[in-house]
């Protein structure tokens, strides 16, 4: 098999939402969908001509193991892995919440297993992948680098709170910024302008807003200051973004509201 970024069969256990978006972003990457198999109970085509079954195939070992289900359905799944896993599988978890010390107690044979948070915008290879780990020799790591620096920025944590807390900023992130996108077009709806046009127009300004954002060598801060001038219309509207941190403790609560739901499943997944 010379898949330059697969050393053998890769599985997805589940490939919903965030698993298409992983395997869409594969295929385009250049992987081989005759090294992918999905494993998901409703059997459903994933597309790409890659093999979909509702149970663990018997004809192949698998490199790499993708735990891609629910976090929740984590015990449904480890019982029926387990035996299929060897000391040499690679086992990836994007399982939100679920430590390595979790997966461990589960899966005893994978020398390596990580923890990957990827977010959605890796079907276009424009996805922020966060990774930690236990045991990855620098084959192991190189091989998850590539693996998801396919997808788009992967970065490591070596301390697994930083990495989770990572992962509310960049897994979650996409959906407080859809919010975002949403209620600044439904503000100028109600200000007067159809709502179709304003997410219209909403959304083309976000994509050129962080095209700009991520060309320039300048700060959020510098960026905003270029955007308004002294005494105009956009400086009265970044004084109520900024009034008593309205914007900031926004941010705060919300991303607190994930870290906190986070700690619960985690918690969860340590009593099994
Ligand atoms: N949606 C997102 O943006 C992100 C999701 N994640 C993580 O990705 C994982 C999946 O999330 P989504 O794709 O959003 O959920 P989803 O509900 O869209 O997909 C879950 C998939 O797992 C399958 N499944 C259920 N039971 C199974 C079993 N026993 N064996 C194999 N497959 C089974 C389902 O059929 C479905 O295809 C979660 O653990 C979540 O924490 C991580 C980062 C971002
Ligand atoms: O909502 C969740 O729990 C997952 C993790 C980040 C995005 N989706």
């Amino acid at each position: 098999m010379a898949d330059p970024l697969l050393p053998g069969p890769l599985w997805f256990v589940g490939c919903g939402n965030m698993g298409s978006a992983m395997l869409d972003g594969w295929i385009a990457a250049g992987i081989d969908p005759a090294h992918v198999t999905v494993i998901r109970p409703s059997g459903r085509p994933v597309g790409h001509d890659v093999r979909v079954l509702t149970d663990y195939p018997e004809d192949e070992v698998p490199a790499i193991v993708l735990l891609a289900m629910k976090p929740y359905q984590l015990d449904a799944v480890a019982p029926v892995l387990t035996p299929i896993l060897e000391p040499e599988t690679l086992l990836l978890s994007i399982l939100a919440g679920v430590e390595i010390a979790s997966l461990r107690t589960r899966f005893a044979a994978p020398r390596t297993i990580l923890r990957a948070m990827p977010n959605l915008p890796v079907r276009l290879g424009k996805g922020v992948v966060n990774l930690a780990g236990e045991g990855a020799d620098q084959t192991a790591r190189a091989l998850a680098t590539g693996l998801m620096a396919a997808l788009g920025h992967a970065e490591w944590f070596d301390d697994e709170s930083q990495f989770a807390l990572a992962g509310h900023l960049t897994g979650a992130g996409p959906a407080f910024l859809f919010r975002f996108i949403d209620a600044l077009a439904a503000a100028a709806e109600t200000l007067g302008l159809p709502y179709d046009q304003a997410a219209r127009l909403a959304l083309r300004m976000v994509e050129g807003a962080a095209a700009l954002a991520a060309a320039s060598p300048d700060d959020p801060e510098a960026l905003a200051r270029r955007v308004a001038s002294p005494g105009g219309t956009t400086e009265a509207g970044l004084k109520v973004l900024d009034e008593d941190r309205a914007l900031a403790d926004l941010m705060l609560r919300t991303l607190e509201a994930s870290r906190l739901r986070g700690i619960e499943m985690a918690l969860a997944a340590r009593e099994g």
